[in-house]
């Protein structure tokens, strides 16, 4: 019986000695290895605050004090000191622990979306709230990584909470100099400075131990050191920003010593107004093979060999396609250049980074400023593509509509991880791009079916001069390439049914499934006709024809259901006096728990078998509806 199989909460780790926590900590991280390593996940960033979280849980009384995780994928080891470390063999499996904090899971739990840079927002208003219920006992922990503090939400927060001295927050800035990679920008340079500046603090406690037992003389002396440490930092250090702010700063903390985090923390919270405790970890502390791998310190590695750190090999996927091609047209074209959200090697475009240093941006997790960003390059007559999450691409609509595309501006954004993901939650699905980029004027989409269309169209995509263009994959692995038979106006004819009962619109990835249902109506009779539009947006004016032409259309596509191509499609053929019924099949319109991407889509009956039995019934629906008519 180890010291982790004791904790059943935050009150077990508080009665702890150090004997105690040193052991927990090092059962902790024997448990993040061997989790990790079964079935994936998020090991370097939870390596990193395993002493951070004990001290935060022996400090504070969550969740009377709400703790709250910033973008929620370092949040294993407070799961597993409120109770559920028993659950770690289910980690990201369904029905299993949730790899983000879930409140269904844990009162300890706050913040479910995996969106970086929210935290601060939410403990801005959940102070207030505290505030003005009176509640003046309680604090608000919110912990932010050096990468999320990059994302402007999180200077929107701070600016507002810099206004009040009264707000009870503790701000934890979990600083171990990455996001995935080191984190880029003015900020990151700041916060390495501060860390330096760590020396000059332990001098200056030096200094305070010494002087303060020399009577008399020495406690004004250390105060005057006081007054000049201030100055000093200023000199020594940066301009200290935050306290430039307004906000009171700690730091910088050793972020793995329980008792110098705990120290730091109790004046934090005993300071009764805003505050940052400037941590310093190291992102896969303890593991060598995490601490040690230069692309992310195993952010999110797949499932490894624990002895030797060696990782299950990743399929040739979409984003491998993607990243070979854009080296192979950043040859083609000088004006091609590109940009990240602090996703280079996630998004595939280290290879064009190395290739072409001076054409690769990466903005840090910033995605709004990455389209504007984009918005001004190609108004400086480059060729801008912005590669980001599906997901993540929602909080930059307003910059795409706006600042892209009301310009007319030729700025290509590919969204990788669109459709279903599924390890990741709800807020990771990509199940969001093909409603919402329907109401942008001048916005094409593509939506390639393997990755001979990927490459195709994402040549096609950057000769669009006169607007942005957006092309679309799912994570994972390829598909096999599938040739089209023919074609319809632009679009791919994979299938030419012999009658006119169905016309099937496979978008993008959504073929497989589609044949394969085409070739189970067939054998019972019915004659399927597939298309492959590979641009959904604008839609193709040869789908009114060949769609009047049929009993039936039928749309799939992985995305929401909700206002997405099949919408489009129905809207199109309405628009047109085409009176055939459309039947859309998509994700369904609701927050999906975690499981496989292959659990979820059969879930959804985007199967070829479910996909046949659903047309036929429609079919035979529509044959019932008719003979009614006729009496
Ligand atoms: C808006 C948004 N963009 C991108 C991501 C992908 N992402 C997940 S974690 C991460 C890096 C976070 O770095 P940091 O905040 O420093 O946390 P650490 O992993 O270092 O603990 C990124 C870019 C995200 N979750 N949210
Ligand atoms: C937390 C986060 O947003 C990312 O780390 C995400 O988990 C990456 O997912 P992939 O494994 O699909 O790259
Ligand atoms: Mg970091």
């Amino acid at each position: 019986m180890g010291v982790l199989d004791t904790i059943n909460g935050p009150q077990d780790v508080k009665r702890l000695d150090n004997d105690g926590l040193a052991a927990l900590a090092a059962e902790i991280r024997d448990l993040l290895v061997s989790s990790v390593a079964r079935g994936g996940g998020h090991l370097g960033p939870n390596l990193g605050v395993v002493e951070l979280t004990i001290a935060l849980h022996r400090v504070f009384d969550s969740p009377r004090d709400p703790i709250l995780w910033d973008t929620g994928h370092q949040a294993y080891v407070h799961k597993m000191l409120t109770g559920r470390a028993g659950r770690f063999d289910t980690l990201r499996q369904e029905g299993g622990l949730s790899g983000y904090p879930s409140q269904a899971e844990s009162e300890h739990d706050f913040i479910e979306n995996s969106h970086a840079s929210t935290a601060l927002s939410y403990a801005d208003g959940m102070a207030k709230a505290m505030m003005l219920r009176g509640e003046t006992d309680r604090t608000v922990v919110a912990v932010i990584g050096d990468g999320a503090l990059t994302g402007g939400m999180a200077w929107e927060a701070i600016n507002n909470i810099a206004m009040r001295k009264d707000l009870p927050i503790v701000i934890v800035v979990n600083d171990n100099g990455r996001s995935y990679a080191p984190t880029i920008g003015g900020l990151a340079k700041h916060l390495a400075a501060l860390r330096a500046s760590r020396n000059y603090e332990n001098a200056l406690g030096f200094i305070k131990e010494n002087l303060g037992r020399v009577p008399v003389v020495g406690t004004p002396l250390y105060e005057t050191l006081h007054g000049v440490k201030k100055g000093l930092k200023d000199i020594l250090a940066p301009q200290v920003l935050f306290e430039d702010l307004g906000l009171k700063y700690l730091g910088p903390i050793n972020g793995h010593d329980v008792a110098a985090m705990e120290s730091a923390l109790r004046t934090a919270r005993d300071f009764r107004g805003p505050v940052i405790v400037h941590a310093i970890t190291r992102k896969g502390m303890g593991y060598a093979p995490a601490e040690n791998h230069d692309e992310d310190c195993f952010h999110s590695p797949a499932p490894f060999d624990i002895a030797t750190g060696e990782e299950r090999p990743r399929a040739h996927g979409w984003t491998n396609v993607f990243s070979e091609e854009m080296v192979r047209l950043g040859k083609e074209r000088e004006d091609l250049v590109a940009i990240t959200a602090a996703m280079l090697h996630p998004t595939g475009l280290a290879p064009f980074a190395e290739e072409y240093p001076d054409r690769i941006f990466d903005v840090g997790i910033a995605e709004q400023h990455a389209l504007t960003s984009a918005a001004g390059l190609a108004l400086g007559g480059l060729r801008p593509v912005v590669a980001v999450y599906s997901t993540f691409l929602n909080r930059a609509f307003d910059q795409l509509l706006m600042d892209v595309a009301l310009h007319r501006l030729p700025v290509t954004v590919v969204l990788d991880r669109a459709g279903v993901t599924g390890d990741d939650g709800p807020s990771h699905n990509g199940m969001w791009d093909l409603s919402i980029l329907q109401v942008v004027p001048h916005l094409s989409i593509a939506v390639p079916r393997d990755g001979e269309r990927l490459r195709e169209l994402l040549g096609e995509a950057l000769d669009v001069a006169d607007g942005p263009t957006v092309i679309r994959f799912p994570k994972g692995a390829l598909p096999e390439d599938v040739d089209a038979v023919g074609k319809l106006g632009g679009m791919d004819v994979l299938r030419a049914g012999d009658a006119a009962d169905v016309l099937i619109v496979a978008v993008g990835p959504m073929a497989e499934p589609c044949l394969e249902a085409a070739r189970l109506l067939e054998a019972q009779g019915l004659s399927a006709t597939v298309v492959d539009p590979r641009w959904v947006k604008p839609l193709d004016e040869a789908l009114v024809l060949a769609a009047g032409a049929h009993r039936l259309v039928a749309v799939v596509e992985d995305n929401g259901r909700v206002g997405a191509v099949g919408d489009a499609v129905a809207r199109l053929l309405r628009d047109n006096d085409v009176d055939v019924p459309v039947r859309t099949y998509g994700i369904p319109q609701r927050f999906l728990e975690h499981a496989k991407r292959s659990s979820i889509l059969t879930r959804a009956g985007l199967t070829g078998p479910d996909l046949a039995r659903s047309i036929t019934e429609a079919l035979a629906g529509r044959a019932a509806a008719a003979e009614r008519r006729r009496g």
